[in-house]
């Protein structure tokens, strides 16, 4: 089965480096990508054959598009010729409906809206996927397959993925700002810079595993740091004073309003 990849940014070869890792052989991967030197580097780390759009859907059985919701549009019209309706089409493009992509393509295109994340480079990714119109049980599990390589696979309404990807999608920037800040609190301290990193960065890791490994509610382990009278607890309470909570919500609302703007077109 050939996979063509349309678009190869950040999250293009993160999933290109996803299949490849997971043993899929790279003549059986084609990847189209606007920008020259781009394209060329691929072919270098991967030794993957980088083709136009037209081209590589005709090869392909799977079409995975990966280019920004901006330049949806243009993409869906320049290979709507070549779509043909056996192929599953599958799109990562935050905000982008199935009804949409649909409209723009073949009459009877199976079609599949994912919302990813970056995490996927190092196969710890969060995958959401839901069916368009078109699709049976048989591309749902297909792209699964294809998308398991990434790391964990969940089904949703589609209704649900603007949700989707405020916190899974755009989640990651959220920690990773936080790790930012805890660095820097500790150079603030007279921490060595890379002595903060290596805190914090362990730290973040070891509280992941621990949610993930005891299943505990995150309440009950914040709880177990939080000692009387700590030195935890006054840092809790000038979170709480500051708002933070509820600015996590606030920002996170906001993410889902954009997404649901860039499908509505007003990107
Ligand atoms: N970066 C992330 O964390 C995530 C991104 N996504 C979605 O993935 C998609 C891509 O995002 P990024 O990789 O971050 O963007 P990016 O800008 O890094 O990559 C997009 C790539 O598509 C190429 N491109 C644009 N039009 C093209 C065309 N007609 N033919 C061939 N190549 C074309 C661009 O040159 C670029 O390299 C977006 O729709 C985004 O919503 C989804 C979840 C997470
Ligand atoms: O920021 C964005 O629009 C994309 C979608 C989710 C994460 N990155």
């Amino acid at each position: 089965m050939t996979v063509a990849i349309l678009g190869a940014g950040v999250m293009g070869e993160a999933l290109l480096s996803g299949l490849v890792r997971a043993g899929r052989r790279v003549d059986e991967l084609l990847v189209t990508e606007r920008r020259a030197e781009r394209a060329q580097e691929l072919t270098d780390r991967y030794g993957v054959d980088v083709v136009d759009s037209p081209a590589a859907v005709k090869r392909a059985d799977t079409v995975i598009i990966v280019v920004k919701p901006q330049d949806m549009g243009a993409l869906l019209t320049e290979i709507h010729d070549s779509v043909r309706p056996g192929h599953l089409v599958v799109s990562l493009a935050a905000g982008i409906t199935t009804g949409f992509i649909e409209s723009q393509l073949p009459e009877g295109v199976a079609v599949v809206r994912v919302m990813p994340n970056t995490p996927a480079l190092v196969d710890e990714g969060m995958v959401a996927i839901a069916p368009g119109t078109h699709c049976d049980e048989r591309h749902l599990t297909e792209a699964e397959d294809l998308l398991r390589s990434t790391g964990k696979v969940l089904r949703v309404p589609e209704k649900q993925l603007d949700a989707v990807t405020a916190i899974s999608g755009s989640g990651p920037a959220y920690v990773f700002y936080v790790v930012e800040a805890m660095i820097e609190a500790g150079v603030h301290m007279g921490l060595p810079r890379a002595t903060a990193t290596e805190l914090v960065v362990q730290t973040l890791v070891g509280s992941a595993k621990l949610l993930r490994e005891t299943g505990e509610h995150p309440t009950v382990l914040r709880e177990g740091v939080t000692s009387p009278g700590g030195t935890t607890a006054a840092a809790i309470r000038l979170l709480e004073d500051g708002k933070v909570r509820a600015d996590f919500l606030a920002a996170i609302e906001a993410a889902r309003d954009r997404s649901r703007a860039l499908s509505s077109g007003n990107a």
